[in-house]
């Protein structure tokens, strides 16, 4: 069982951990934050209870170690705390783009390090976390990652080589669903509808269409021909998403969201 873990750059990545784990029953005693301005370390003590340190004093400490700062300040985050991770101390990396071996060449030899790309939707224990050990990490690193993003939502080991893939698809695919959903609106306020009704109308279908994908066991193809009766309305729309190139929009959005993952562990920042 973990003793005491810290997340070095809280933000939303790492308040979304921090609030996930205190609602899985974890004791704010044994969680530390870092966060960069005095401020925003303030609101986390307040709203958690939670003790807010340095980054160095958080590494010194923790058995556990998540690093969620952007992938353009890990450089200086580990510049500052490489040092102070005691040997075998378990380091996970929220960040995207970044391979573990970056985390490798900084610390001790023989740390153990594990990749984590999460999503938003842990804020409401509804994430999905994909993991990949790094070369010194082994099962029981892994069983203690899953032990805490597990508690936001599900988890999924992959080989580090398809992380940037993951990220592409499930770090980022919220958004992607936020956005249909905004459009969606659009179109209803084009049609006349009110923007409030609109809003409403578009997020209870997407909350079953959701619930249907994951709890009906039926592929996604037969769900859409389900929808869509011969000669109905459903056709024509689907008619004017293919003349309009959106599943091929889809494919290069998510291709593109994938090389700038690779772009990232490159130090393009
Ligand atoms: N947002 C998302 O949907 C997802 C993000 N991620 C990954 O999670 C990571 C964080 O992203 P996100 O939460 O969106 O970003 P945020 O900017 O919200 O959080 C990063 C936090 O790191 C803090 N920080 C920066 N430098 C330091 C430091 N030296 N010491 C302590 N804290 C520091 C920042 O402080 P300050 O606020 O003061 O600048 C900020 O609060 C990224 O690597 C991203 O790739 C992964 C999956 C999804
Ligand atoms: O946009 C980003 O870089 C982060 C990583 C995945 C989701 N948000």
């Amino acid at each position: 069982m973990t003793q005491k873990v810290a997340v070095v750059g809280a933000g939303k990545i790492g308040e979304a951990l921090l609030s996930g784990m205190i609602r899985g029953g974890w004791s704010p005693s044994r969680l530390l934050a870092s966060a960069r301005r005095p401020e925003r370390a303030e609101k986390l003590r307040v709203r958690y209870g939670v003790e807010c340190v340095s980054a160095s004093e958080a590494a010194k400490a923790a058995d556990t170690l998540i690093i969620t700062v952007k992938p353009q300040d890990m450089a200086g985050v580990m510049d500052e705390l490489a040092a102070d991770v005691p040997a075998g101390r378990l380091v996970i990396s929220g960040a995207a783009g970044i391979p573990t071996t970056f985390f490798e060449e900084r610390l001790t030899a023989g740390t153990p390090v594990v990749r984590v790309m999460t999503n938003t939707p842990a804020l409401v224990d509804q994430g999905m976390s994909v993991l990949s050990a790094g070369r010194d990490a082994g099962e029981t690193h892994l069983a203690r990652a899953e032990e805490i993003f597990g508690g936001v939502g599900k988890t999924l080991r992959v080989p580090e080589s398809q992380q940037d893939a993951a990220t592409a698809l499930s770090g980022s695919g919220p958004a992607y669903l936020f956005y249909l959903v905004e459009a969606m609106t659009d179109a209803g306020i084009l049609l006349g509808l009110p923007r409030d009704k609109a809003h409403e109308l578009i997020v209870q279908a997407t909350i079953g269409a959701a619930t249907m994908l994951r709890d009906s066991g039926e592929h996604p193809v037969t769900l859409r021909e389900n929808v869509t009766s011969p000669a109905g309305t459903t056709i024509n729309a689907i008619r004017e998403l293919e003349n309009h190139g959106v599943r091929a929009a889809l494919l290069a959005a998510i291709e593109a969201a994938r090389d700038r993952s690779r772009e990232l562990a490159s130090g393009r920042g």
